[in-house]
């Protein structure tokens, strides 16, 4: 359903600076964010609206790309950033549609039949039917995202999260992970964010991907593991459980923000051996005296 015309204009705002942050990144290799921090900002509102455009805008952005460039129109109107253009050009011809309400949108609106003239005119050059089939191959591809999630063994053993998560008709589908033995798998889509397990800190939400950096360490329980960009804290928790609350982590972020978010995730998950750090890493001093019981690290 499209979204109102002043909160539609929001989100359009929202997803071009982060469309802009994330072409300029890759234009620079430099100050890349993913999308979904982008999206996340605490300032911004309608967050699942705001990372679905960004996705789909970056999705589309060859094609959307084209037909800009080839629209006399939109090349003599400047007032327009590239970015929000883009933006509003994919909800013009692929997305949800668009309403003219704001200046930016009223350029884009008053260009709709030229813009989707270009669009049919590119169609017919491509031979194509279907505007999916203008997606380079890699961009038409979606596979199915599963849900991940890390049992939390200082608080369940992974057979027991098995058969909570198996007596329930919503999550019956559970599976272990095929390379990492505390990571089960639920089919995508399955909502479990306020599972009690995931309240209680039984259950992490965690991805795959972020599994692997702990699993791959394998620390051992005697050693001092420095976790050097901490926050949120989920491969902090994850290496606290892989030590068995033995040993020690320390736990660094430099932002005092999400350190509360660290310290918060370290209590739910019962993490008693993890030592939480406002610190930036590099600027610690491996002399400090402070640090005598905690470093040097990786020591087994
Ligand atoms: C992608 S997040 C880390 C995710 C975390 N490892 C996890 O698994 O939940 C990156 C974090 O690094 C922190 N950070 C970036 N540069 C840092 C530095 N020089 N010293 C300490 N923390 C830093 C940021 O504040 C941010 O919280």
């Amino acid at each position: 359903m499209p979204l109102p015309g002043s909160l539609a204009q929001k989100v359009h705002r929202q997803a071009a600076a982060a469309v802009g942050r994330v072409l300029a990144a890759d234009a620079s290799k430099q100050n890349g964010a993913s999308i979904k921090r982008l999206a996340l900002a605490p300032s911004n509102v309608a967050k699942r609206a705001t990372f679905a455009l960004i996705c789909e805008t970056l999705k589309y952005l060859g094609v959307i790309k084209e037909v800009w460039n080839s629209s006399d129109i939109l090349k003599r109107n400047k007032k327009v950033k590239p970015e929000l253009a883009y933006v509003l050009l994919y909800d013009l011809l692929f997305g949800e549609g668009l309403s003219p309400h704001g200046d930016a949108e009223r350029v884009i609106f008053a260009c709709k039949s030229t813009l989707k003239a270009t669009l049919a005119r590119l169609m017919v050059k491509r031979q194509v039917a279907d505007v999916r089939d203008l997606l380079p191959e890699t961009a038409k591809q979606t596979a199915p995202t599963l849900r991940h999630l890390r049992v939390n063994t200082l608080k369940i053993s992974v057979d027991e999260a098995l058969t909570q998560l198996r007596s329930h008709p919503s999550t019956c589908e559970v599976k272990r992970d095929d390379l990492l033995p505390e990571v089960l798998v639920l089919p995508s889509g399955t909502d479990v964010h306020n599972h009690p397990m995931v309240k209680k800190g039984s259950l992490i939400l965690q991805g795959k991907a972020s599994c692997l950096p702990a699993r791959s360490l394998q620390p051992d329980p005697s050693w001092t593991v420095l976790d050097a960009c901490a926050a949120p804290g989920n491969k902090t928790t994850h290496l606290a459980a892989m030590m068995n609350g033995k040993g020690c982590v320390m736990a660094c972020d430099a932002d005092a923000r999400r350190l509360k978010r660290l310290k918060e995730a370290v209590e739910l998950a019962g993490a008693k051996n993890v030592r939480v750090i406002h610190q930036d890493f590099l600027k610690i001093d491996r002399t400090d005296p402070s640090f005598k019981k905690g470093f040097p690290v990786l020591s087994s």
